[in-house]
Order: structure tokens, then C-alpha cells, then sequence
């Protein structure tokens, strides 16, 4: 066993033992409702503030902390046990296909991952209203999710380039870096502002509660119950939402 594996270990075996529970959060827009969330399941995250410099919070009461990493990082801590449960997007989750147990839906960041490419340069349209990717067949494709990009263009039996970006995908189409991107869609309004449509979706994407494997056997109650109370959290907060609607009865239909 190398010295680092030893110490991994030691580490592990002094927080099981005082049940302490280390929840990965990412930074950015998933934040403030990661943070509501586990303050909603009594969880006191008041002092948990991405402004600061600080980016571990200790929460004594409730025998645990709060780490603060980037998005894409999450599934790292998770899988190498330096975290027992973090939350991120499935789109992150898809990319960076970590060994991680995915234990719930927390039905927020809802965004859609779609080919898009510049407004004027789509593809043919089908007899069903679709476009027809194959005259994209061995093109660039800019993105930060090459993965995801390879997959669904390599389920159609098509083959393409992905340029692998860390943000602004929309810039690479419009100065040639890319004949079309893979991206994250939410209002529309990024697409549109740089002149670019839709041409097809890949698929949706909502914020996930995920665990480490080992932790999830070594603290399964623990994180049973956090998944339980969040659980319930979530579906009151659903079921408040479709109330809200017109004629809504806090009820999906
Ligand atoms: N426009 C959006 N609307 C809703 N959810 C989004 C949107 N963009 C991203 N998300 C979701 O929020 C997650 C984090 O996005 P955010 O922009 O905060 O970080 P990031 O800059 O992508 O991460 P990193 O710094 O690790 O590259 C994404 O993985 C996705 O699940
Ligand atoms: O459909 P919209 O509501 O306009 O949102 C989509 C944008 O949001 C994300 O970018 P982000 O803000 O994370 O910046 P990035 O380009 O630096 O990743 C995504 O990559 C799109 O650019």
C-alpha cells in the first residue's frame, strides 16, 4: 500500500468514526440552491459563502462540512473519497464519467445539451422537420463536452472532430474555429444573440446527488438519511411549483 493510499485510509476510518460527512457543492450558478436545499434538510449553510476565499465550511451540528469545488471537479472528489456526496449536473456527470453512485434527481439546473451551428449555414431539412446531420459527417465541433458530442454524433454512425473549449463555445463557430458547437441551452438567449440555431437536441439535463461507493457502504445511513430528507425536500418544493400554476393541484398530471 503507498503511503498516500495509507493516510487515505487513516483519514476515512477517524471521519467514519466520528460520522463526519463531507458534501462537495459547486460554485456558480447551482450554488444557491444546493446551499437552500441542504439548509431545507437542517443543514445550517448560512456561513457557506462562495465569495469568500474560504472553500471548506464546517457544520458541527450537523456532523459535517461543506467543500466548495468547481462544477466539472465534483465527480473527481466523489469517486477518490476526499468527499462522500457532492451535487452536480448530469451534464458533468455524462462528460467527466466518473465511478460514482448517482442516488437522486434534485430537479434543478435544468438545462438541455443540443448541436447548434450558425443560423444561416443549417443543415437540409427532413420530411419530418428534423435536419439532416449527415451532411456534418468529419466536421469540428466545438465544446466543452467532447464526450458527449462523440457519443451522440458516433450513435448515428457519423464521425467528427471535437475542439475541446472551457467556455464562450458559441465564439468558435462564428470565427471558423468550428462549423458547429455541443453546448449547454437554457433561456435560448446565448444561441440567439450569436446568431446561431438549434439543429438538434441531444438531451436534458437536471442537478444529481451523487456518493462515493465506498462511502455509501462504510456511512449508508447517513447518507440514506440525507438522500431521504432531500428526497422529500424536493418533491414538496415540485409539488409547491405545479401548485402555483394555474388550476394546479401540487400535483404532477
Ligand atoms: N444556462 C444555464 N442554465 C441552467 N443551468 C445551467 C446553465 N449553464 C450551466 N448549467 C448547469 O450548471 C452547472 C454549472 O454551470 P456553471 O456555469 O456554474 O459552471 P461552469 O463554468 O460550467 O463549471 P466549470 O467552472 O467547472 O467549467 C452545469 O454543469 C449545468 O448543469
Ligand atoms: O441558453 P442560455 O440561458 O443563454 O444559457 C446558455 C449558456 O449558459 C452556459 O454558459 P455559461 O454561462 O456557463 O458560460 P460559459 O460559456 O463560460 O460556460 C452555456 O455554456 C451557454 O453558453
Amino acid at each position: 500500500m503507498k503511503a498516500g493510499e495509507q493516510i487515505e485510509g487513516l483519514r476515512r476510518e477517524k471521519d467514519v468514526k466520528r460520522n463526519l460527512l463531507t458534501i462537495a457543492l459547486p460554485k456558480g450558478k447551482l450554488l444557491p440552491e444546493s446551499l437552500a436545499l441542504l439548509s431545507g434538510v437542517g443543514l445550517d449553510c448560512d456561513e457557506v459563502r462562495e465569495d469568500s476565499r474560504k472553500l471548506l465550511f464546517e457544520i458541527p451540528e450537523g456532523e459535517a462540512q461543506v467543500i466548495i469545488c468547481r462544477p466539472t471537479d465534483i465527480p473527481t472528489y466523489v469517486e477518490y473519497g476526499a468527499a462522500d456526496v457532492g451535487f452536480v449536473g448530469k451534464d458533468t456527470l455524462l462528460e467527466e464519467n466518473k465511478d460514482v453512485a448517482e442516488l437522486l434527481d434534485l430537479r434543478y439546473g435544468f438545462c438541455r445539451f443540443v448541436v447548434a451551428m450558425p443560423a444561416g449555414k443549417t443543415p437540409p431539412r427532413l420530411a419530418d422537420g428534423g435536419y439532416d446531420l449527415s451532411v456534418l459527417n468529419h466536421q469540428r465541433v466545438a465544446t466543452k463536452f467532447p464526450r458527449v458530442a462523440q457519443t451522440f454524433f458516433s450513435d448515428l454512425g457519423m464521425q467528427v472532430t471535437p475542439i475541446k473549449l472551457h467556455g464562450n463555445i458559441e465564439l468558435a463557430p462564428r470565427v471558423g474555429l468550428a462549423e458547429m458547437i455541443v453546448d449547454i441551452v437554457s433561456t435560448g438567449a446565448t444561441l440567439r444573440q450569436n446568431k446561431l440555431a438549434e439543429v438538434a437536441p441531444i438531451l436534458e439535463a437536471t442537478t444529481r446527488m451523487v456518493a462515493n461507493r465506498v462511502s455509501l457502504r462504510m456511512k449508508y445511513e447517513r447518507i440514506q438519511n440525507l438522500a431521504d430528507a432531500l428526497r422529500e425536500q424536493v418533491q414538496r418544493g415540485t409539488a409547491a411549483r405545479l401548485s402555483d400554476l394555474p388550476g394546479g393541484k401540487g400535483e404532477r398530471v
